[in-house]
């Protein structure tokens, strides 16, 4: 009798990055496939040496992936829109054309290719992205490829005790899209009957191989609209039974409610469970399943923050699963989520003090705390030291917080409603908003090019080769060079263009008190491309200034107005690891105090228009409906406390990107910003529609063009979207801008684009707004 330990998933990027490297190498020709898939084939078992090391004893397989884990399994079923096919190209080059995109010239015998990437989309509430399938009618499912099978083998060969890991047939399909040429009205769930026969067939190699259990993903149960997809799921799992190979259903990042209903009737032999979001749910699920023939995989160990587990607590919780379901063996202890969450290992942290570096736990170390806690319940003894030294840490952790910063919390405390309220409504307010802009003013949403030569600035500012002075004096050169430019091309309302940041989260993170950063807490984002997200540890505050001697430098060399340029306070928290000790709405507070500070010196210093961007604000949404207004309240209430603290001839700014407002299109009119700006180029005009039902009164900037590409639009092209955006935004409130900052665009491009901008502006202008 033991309490088996286990993961979800592990990081899939390696400990020091270097997927990223192989496969960057692989696109530019530097390593041939063999080079790449050897070189990323060791770091697949090396993921999986490390979690058996850490003491796992059943170590997740399959969940490796070279670019997102979705995509394997488009690929895997054979699931690969005709747009990708026809090239003659290898099989991992069209994994990378779906994935990425591919354009290249006609070579010998080879046609040229020039196809854009497949969609991509938030994985939940989380800040990884994964690719869109898309299907169709026409779709035929096939294993294309057999990868879960394939890594199950490689791990049995090294000893590891694998679990291979699927995503479910019911995700899969609707997490999906359908294609552009399906009929109207098709819904990729109803393939279901004929995508299972090909799981099937696949479970079957995988129990050919050796595998005696299986873990199947369907996170989509944790979602509101899956409660009438009981009938889905009891096909798929009656289909998919095998008696040679058990079944562990996978939810995760939130609560089943009544979907556990069904889930129990499923013929399946394990369920999973998160523990960490939603610690509430264990009564109900173990209650539900108590006379089931079920184990239940409980999700203990936070996937999605790093913080040090509370073996105590967690304990606690497989003691009462075991009391509930009668029998150690009944249960399992695991993560939360998959880990691919979190950074590879804290060990390589070399710049924290010993005193942080003890509150954490990344992937490797969590690995272990399952371990213990594990361990804990079979032979307590076994690990009696581990638990002590846990306690001390977590009791260390306690001291610091309740120590930290009194003074925020009491200024939290104390917020008065007016702080959260304008002087006057927008009508009044603008009258006096004199920033001499004309009709359909043109701006821009903040970030210009960061050039290379800026990054080497940046770097050598880091490495100490150049001085502070030194550093100060390029960036001041740099502004100039923004400023004059910008006059140059003709735009309005003007910006110091944000080379003196990294990060819009980073810079901001490493100026106020109460933040962590670490050296190589890389978090995979999509593709290649990783995040760092700083770690709030303790309460916000601003010890000083952060924006305003760059802002005010920039206004003293124009006459026309500068905008100040912030992250808003949802967005910094959204983008950096949470506190757990206290809610993200007190996080989000704290910012919004020290941010609105920040917006008082800058009007002091005579800035004139500030923006606060939102752009991740939506992402923050809890993932049921029920819980979104509760966010929405202090999200609403942290942007106006940010940015209410002026007065009325201040003109306020936000912006936002990245994902669809119209559902929350209520709480952005209560921000009341004098002026959004919103990313609008790619989502065909949908938000624009919204216009029509919804009536706004504040000014609105929807983005002419997508920065996203280096494609220069057209005079002609601006011209009609702003002719189209007059039909639902009344001229005197329209701005034009682009979709969101350039900081990713050449000069050269970003030049065109903008003298393009400026000319259909002022076309427009001659045209509509006498
Ligand atoms: C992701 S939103 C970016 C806004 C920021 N001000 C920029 O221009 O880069
Ligand atoms: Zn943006």
């Amino acid at each position: 009798m033991s309490v088996k330990a286990s993961s979800l998933g592990f990081p899939r990027i390696g400990s020091t990055r270097q997927v990223k490297k192989s496969v960057e190498s692989f696109w530019s020709g530097a390593l041939t496939e063999k080079e790449l898939l050897e070189q990323t084939s060791q770091v697949r078992t090396g993921n999986w040496k490390t979690q058996a090391e850490q003491g796992l004893d059943i170590v997740p397989v399959g969940d490796f992936t070279l670019y997102d884990h979705v995509l394997d399994h488009s690929f895997m079923f054979n699931v690969i829109p005709k747009r990708y096919e026809g090239f003659d190209l290898t099989a991992v080059e069209q994994y990378f054309a779906m994935g990425r995109g591919l354009q290249r010239p006609a070579k010998g015998e080879k046609p040229a290719v020039d196809v854009p990437a497949s969609e991509m989309k938030k994985w939940f509430d989380s800040n990884y992205h994964y690719i869109v399938p898309e299907f169709s009618p026409e779709t035929n499912f096939t294993l294309n490829t057999t990868k879960t099978v394939d890594e199950y083998v490689e791990a049995a060969k090294e000893g590891i005790p694998a679990r291979p890991v699927l995503l479910g047939p019911v995700s899969f399909l609707l997490l999906g899209k359908a294609a552009r040429d399906a009929p109207e009205g098709f819904q990729p769930i109803s393939l279901l009957p004929k995508l299972l026969p090909v799981y099937k067939s696949l479970l079957n190699k995988l129990a050919d191989a050796g595998a005696k259990w299986v873990q199947i993903d369907e996170p989509v149960l944790v979602l509101d609209k899956t409660t009438d997809s009981a009938s889905d799921y009891q096909t798929a799992f009656d289909a998919l039974h095998d008696d040679r190979i058990n079944i562990l259903l996978a939810t995760y990042f939130g609560r089943l409610e009544s979907n556990i209903n069904y889930v129990k009737n499923l013929n399946i032999q394990a369920l999973h469970i998160d523990l960490v979001r939603v610690p509430e749910q264990l009564q109900q699920v173990a209650e539900a399943i108590k006379d089931k023939n079920i184990i239940l995989s409980l999700g203990v160990v936070d996937g999605r923050n790093i913080w040090k587990n509370d073996f105590e607590s967690s304990i606690k919780i497989v003691n009462k699963a075991i009391e509930i379901l009668g029998s150690a063996d009944r249960v399992q202890v695991s993560s939360s989520s998959s880990l691919l969450h979190v950074p590879h290992t804290v060990v390589n942290e070399k710049k924290l003090s010993d005193q942080v570096k003890d509150w954490f736990s990344f992937a490797v170390e969590k690995c272990a705390e399952i371990s213990v806690i594990a361990k804990s319940i079979n032979n307590l003894d076994s690990v009696k030291q581990q638990l002590e030294q846990n306690a001390k840490s977590i009791n260390a952790r306690r001291e610091f917080t309740k120590n930290s910063n009194d003074a925020v919390r009491k200024r939290v405390a104390e917020v008065t409603p007016d702080m959260y309220k304008r002087q006057s409504p927008f009508v009044e307010r603008r009258t006096k908003q004199n920033l001499n802009l004309p009709k359909f003013p043109t701006t821009t949403i903040g970030s210009f090019p960061q050039t290379k030569e800026i990054r080497v600035a940046r770097q050598r500012l880091g490495k100490s080769e150049i001085t502070e002075t030194e550093y100060t004096e390029f960036i001041k050169k740099e502004i100039e060079g923004c400023i004059r430019f910008q006059e140059r091309v003709g735009l309005d309302l003007l910006v110091h263009g944000e080379c003196e940041r990294n990060d819009m989260v980073q810079y901001f993170g490493e100026l106020l008190d109460g933040f962590a950063f670490t050296q190589n807490g890389w978090v995979a984002s999509y593709g290649s491309r990783y995040v760092k997200p700083p770690i709030i540890v303790s309460d916000v505050s601003r010890p000083f200034a952060m924006t305003v001697k760059w802002s005010s430098y920039a206004q003293t060399l124009t006459s026309k107005p500068v905008k100040g340029m912030l992250t808003g306070p949802v967005t910094i928290l959204n983008w950096s690891f949470p506190r757990e000790d206290v809610s993200r709405e007190i996080s989000s507070r704290q910012l919004a105090l020290a941010l609105r500070d920040e917006v008082v010196d800058l009007e002091k210093a005579g800035i004139r228009a500030i923006q606060v961007d939102e752009p991740a604000l939506r992402e923050g949404l809890p993932l049921r409906r029920a819980d979104w207004q509760e966010y929405l309240n202090w999200a609403v209430d942290s942007f106006r406390l940010a940015t209410a603290g002026v007065t009325d001839s201040t003109q306020t700014h936000s912006h936002f990107c990245y994902s669809d407002f119209n559902d929350i299109f209520e709480s952005i009119k209560k921000l009341d910003a004098d002026v959004i700006t919103i990313e609008n180029s790619k989502s065909d005009s949908k938000l624009l529609k919204v216009f029509e039902t919804q009536s706004y009164t504040n000014e609105i900037g929807p983005g002419v063009y997508d920065i996203h590409s280096p494609r220069v639009p057209s005079e002609e092209e601006i011209y009609a979207r702003i002719k189209e955006m007059l039909q639902y935004i009344p001229a005197h409130l329209l701005h034009v801008n682009p979709d969101c900052g350039l900081k990713t665009r050449q000069w050269k491009e970003t030049e065109a684009s903008l003298v393009n901008l400026v000319n259909a502006a002022r076309r427009a202008r001659a045209e509509f707004a006498q």
